[in-house]
């Protein structure tokens, strides 16, 4: 574990060294006065013994206090590097652990949960501070004290030294025993943490939804079975250790326990001076703490060594399948060639029964397609007949398990995400709008734009009327996850990032999803600015606005059910003609598709 984390600690690791030497000295220092004192006690102790003169009384007692005085000194130094080496390794371990999910796919970061995530980059990352700044330093420091102070009891005499030992076997088999314990104990603690973590998260997301459907029991009802679930393993894990605890603070701290009654007999038969007896009980007493300390440190390292397996464990999850090469397409037609793709459900905590558990049922089940470049393609089928993980395929958020996806004939692993990302704009049903101004939400679409271009493509997506209201109009922040905005603003903001983007393929899942009819004409105009000469793929529940569609493929559980224009399958497919007749009668806007130019 050690090893681990500190390969993060990169040129840092020197302070780690420095800082454990400093306290090393530092408890060196804190362990010469016990022989000032025993120096200064002895002739006092021993009537044979020649009175200490006053000048060498006074050299001893300052020479305590200059170790006192060393001791903080270097003590604080040390403190000071192990911290600076610690917040940097804290630092290199997100960044490695952001670097290093960046290129999972999507469902596998999302699999773990925010709450859990946070967890991660937050609290356990954190605990490595407690590794590096304390426990490596002053947990060697803290063993070193009672090592020294073990020595300079043997070198005062052996035996009664020996005694002062009797206490330890005992005190250290009570601590590898709760290590033990711990460690098995950990595996359901640490998950039903992150489980709960989770459940808070959404508990919190979900509030609104919670009140507005009365639902406060039954969401309550989980978040109190995670809350307790957590009471339970860490109470599990607490028990499973207390005894061996109780023992080793009792036991550790007893140097005295034979050295007091075996110690005295020794004096009494001459096998050992009084004054070396009470040097020895009172060094003794000077094991106690330190000891403690050290071991205490210890009792940590279960928790601490499982967090970091956890944290290599995420970060070691295989990457999603890429190359380095650049987008080499002939064209941006797009091929779907018997795709299957099944969602991947993480696994709960052990004894926690997980939700999606056992459910990792396929969801495209040979899905084959063909796009042709520059039209405009609508994805059609009843709720749950997969045309968003389609589109969530296409750009490329999960790996599918079989077929292939092929973009201009070159494979979506054949190229870098990047690459990809260039060639296609996605705007989902709900847009992620940063808290930052409107204008950088915006130029997300392409960072090099200027403020002029940003504004040119707000306007052509019919942000201005809004936009006017805002004091700082453009320069507005968005809030917290875009609240600031509606829903529907929020949309237009993510088709003026696609506009400024200007890809050549765009992906609209339910872009029309938060219009109303007082807005339709300015979205169908946002839209037509989106799609303008571009390969087109149009997912849509309102069948009317997609009827002058090239083409519409409708999808029903997972599978393609028919291909054609609308009157084609109104003719044709009797899986279209039961959706055209849901749809009849739903709101009235449709799709024209022009040569050179499209309009919603
Ligand atoms: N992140 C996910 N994890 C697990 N299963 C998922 C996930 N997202 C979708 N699914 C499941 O995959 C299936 C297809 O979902 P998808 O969202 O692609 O359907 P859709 O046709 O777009 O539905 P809608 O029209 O309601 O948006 C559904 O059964 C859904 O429950």
């Amino acid at each position: 574990m050690f090893e681990k984390v500190l390969s993060y600690t990169g040129s840092y690791k020197k302070y780690t060294y420095a800082a454990a030497a400093l306290m090393l000295l530092g408890v060196a220092a804190s362990v010469l006065p016990f022989l000032f004192i025993y120096q200064i006690i002895e002739p006092l102790l021993d009537a044979g013994h020649p009175a200490l003169a006053a000048g060498d009384l006074i050299w001893r007692v300052a020479a305590i206090a200059m170790c006192g005085v060393l001791y903080a000194v270097l003590y604080v130094k040390g403190l000071g590097l192990s911290h600076e080496s610690a917040y940097h390794t804290l630092k290199n371990i997100r960044v490695s652990l952001q670097g290093k999910l960046e290129p999972q796919p999507l469902g596998t970061i999302q699999g773990h949960g925010s709450g859990a995530l946070k967890q991660m980059f937050i609290d356990d990352i954190e605990s490595v501070e407690l590794l590096l700044a304390h426990a490596l330093p002053e947990g060697i420091a803290n063993l070193a004290v009672p090592v020294f102070i073990y020595i300079a009891m043997f070198l005062v005499d052996w035996k009664l030294a020996l005694l002062s030992l009797c206490s330890l076997p005992l005190g250290l088999l009570a601590t590898g025993a709760m290590y033990i314990g711990g460690m098995s104990k950990m595996g359901q603690y640490f998950e039903s943490g992150q489980k709960m973590n989770n459940t808070i998260v959404e508990y919190i997301n979900g509030m609104e939804v919670v009140k507005v459907f009365n639902r406060d029991g039954e969401s309550y009802k989980r978040f109190e079975t995670d809350v307790k679930n957590y009471r339970d393993f860490t109470l599990d894990w607490y028990k499973a250790s207390w005894p061996w605890m109780a023992l080793y603070t009792t036991v550790l701290p007893c140097a005295a326990m034979a050295a007091l009654p075996l110690g005295a007999f020794f004096v009494i038969q001459g096998y050992s001076t009084l004054a070396d007896l009470v040097l020895i009980l009172c060094m003794g007493f000077g094991i106690g703490a330190p000891l403690i300390k050290a071991v205490s440190f210890m009792s940590t390292m279960p928790q601490l060594n499982y967090k970091i397996s956890a944290l290599e464990e995420m970060m070691s999850a295989p990457p999603l399948r890429q190359s380095a090469r650049s987008f080499e397409g002939r064209d941006h037609s797009i091929s779907f060639q018997n795709v299957r793709f099944t969602y991947k459900a993480n696994s709960g905590a052990a004894g926690i029964q997980d939700p999606l558990e056992g459910k990792q049922d396929e969801v495209l089940h040979g899905v084959s397609l063909e796009i042709p470049e520059g039209g405009l393609t609508a994805l059609v089928g009843e709720s749950g007949s997969g045309k968003s993980t389609l589109a969530k395929l296409l750009v490329h958020f999960y790996d599918v398990d079989s077929g292939s996806i092929r973009l201009g004939g070159q494979d979506l692993c054949d190229m870098s995400v990047e690459a990809l990302n260039n060639e296609i704009s996605y705007v989902a049903q709900e847009q992620f709008l940063f808290n930052m101004s409107l204008l950088e939400n915006i130029r997300l679409g392409r960072p090099d734009a200027s403020d002029e271009e940003v504004m040119a493509a707000a306007i052509k997506a019919q942000c201005s009327e809004f936009l006017a209201r805002l004091p700082l109009g453009l320069y507005s922040m968005a809030g917290d996850s875009g609240k600031m905005l509606s829903g529907g603003e929020r949309q237009r903001i993510s088709l003026a990032r696609a506009i400024l983007k200007n890809a050549p393929v765009v992906v609209l899942d339910e872009a029309t999803a938060f219009m109303d009819p007082e807005n339709e004409e300015k979205m169908n105009q946002a839209i037509a600015e989106v799609i303008r000469e571009k390969t087109v793929i149009v997912i849509a529940h309102r069948l009317h606005s997609i009827v002058n569609a090239d083409q519409i493929c409708v999808l029903a559980e997972g599978r393609v059910a028919a291909c054609g224009t609308h009157k084609e399958l109104l003719a044709q497919s009797s899986d279209y003609q039961r959706l055209w007749a849901a749809a009849e009668g739903s709101a009235q806007w449709k799709v024209t598709a022009e040569k050179g130019g499209k309009t919603l």
